[in-house]
C-alpha cells in the first residue's frame, strides 16, 4: 500500500475510520485561521489511541519557537508539517527546536515552482507537493484545488514526497499514475463541508489510493 496522509482531522471517529483503513500519517491542523483548526489538548486526546507505526504529523502555518514548544509540552507529535512561508534555514531550525522529522509543504502551480522542490529537498525529511494556494485565498492550503500533475512527471526528488491538493476517491489513482507519488495527503476530499470529515469518504479514499500505487 502507498502511503496516505489524513490531514485536518478533529474527531476520534475520524481518526479510528483513518487508521483502520491503513492511513500512515494523521494531521493535526494548528492553524488557527483554519476550519480544522484543534488545540494541543484536543490533538493529544486524539493521538492517545494510535497506533505504532501510524505519524502523528502537528501541521504549522509560520509557527514561532514557542507556539512550537507549547504545543509539543502537551501533544507528543511524531512529525511536523511547515506549511508557510518557512525558509529553508528556517526548517533546519525548527528540526533541531523539535528533535522531529520536518515535512516542507512545497506550492506548485508553474514550472518554476518546482525549483523549491531541490532547495527544501536538502533540510526537509519529507516533501508535500500541493497546490499554490491562489492570491485570495484565506488558507494557504486545504483549498481543495489541483495543479497540473504533469509537472511533476518523471521528476527526481531528494526526500520521500507526498502529493496533495484537490485530491479525491474519484481522482487520486489518476494522480498516482500521472506523478509516480509513493504517498497522497488529503483533507477536502475526505469533508462534506469544511473541516467536517467523514469517515466513509476516509476509506473510500485510501481504497481508491491502494489501488492505484
Ligand atoms: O487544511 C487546512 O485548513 C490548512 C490550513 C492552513 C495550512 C494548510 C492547510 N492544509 C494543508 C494540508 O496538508 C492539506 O491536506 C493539503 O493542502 C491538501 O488540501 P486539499 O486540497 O483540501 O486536499
Amino acid at each position: 500500500m502507498g502511503q496516505v496522509k489524513i490531514c485536518g482531522l478533529r474527531q476520534a471517529a475520524h481518526v479510528e475510520a483513518a487508521v483502520h483503513a491503513g492511513a500512515r500519517f494523521l494531521g493535526f491542523n494548528f492553524f488557527p485561521r483554519s476550519p480544522r483548526c484543534v488545540t494541543a489538548a484536543q490533538a493529544a486526546a486524539l493521538m492517545a489511541d494510535v497506533p505504532p507505526g501510524v505519524a502523528s504529523v502537528g501541521l504549522f502555518v509560520d509557527p514561532d519557537d514557542a507556539l512550537l514548544q507549547e504545543t509539543l509540552a502537551l501533544a507528543p507529535l511524531d512529525m511536523i508539517q511547515l506549511h508557510g512561508h518557512e525558509a529553508p534555514a528556517r526548517v533546519s531550525e525548527v528540526k533541531q527546536l523539535t528533535g522531529l522529522p520536518v515535512i516542507k509543504a512545497i506550492g506548485v502551480a508553474a514550472p518554476d515552482d518546482l525549483d523549491a522542490l531541490w532547495d527544501y529537498g536538502l533540510v526537509a525529511d519529507m516533501l508535500l507537493v500541493d497546490a499554490k494556494p491562489p492570491r485570495d485565498a484565506v488558507l494557504p492550503g486545504g483549498n481543495g484545488l489541483a495543479f497540473d500533475w504533469r509537472l511533476l512527471s518523471g521528476r527526481k526528488m531528494l526526500k520521500p514526497w507526498l502529493l496533495a491538493g484537490g485530491l479525491t476517491a474519484q481522482n487520486v489513482a489518476e494522480a498516482i499514475r500521472l506523478t509516480g507519488a509513493q504517498g497522497v495527503d488529503v483533507s477536502s476530499g475526505v469533508e462534506t463541508a469544511p473541516g467536517q470529515k467523514d469517515s466513509d469518504l476516509i476509506r473510500d479514499f485510501i481504497a481508491a489510493a491502494d489501488g492505484g500505487t
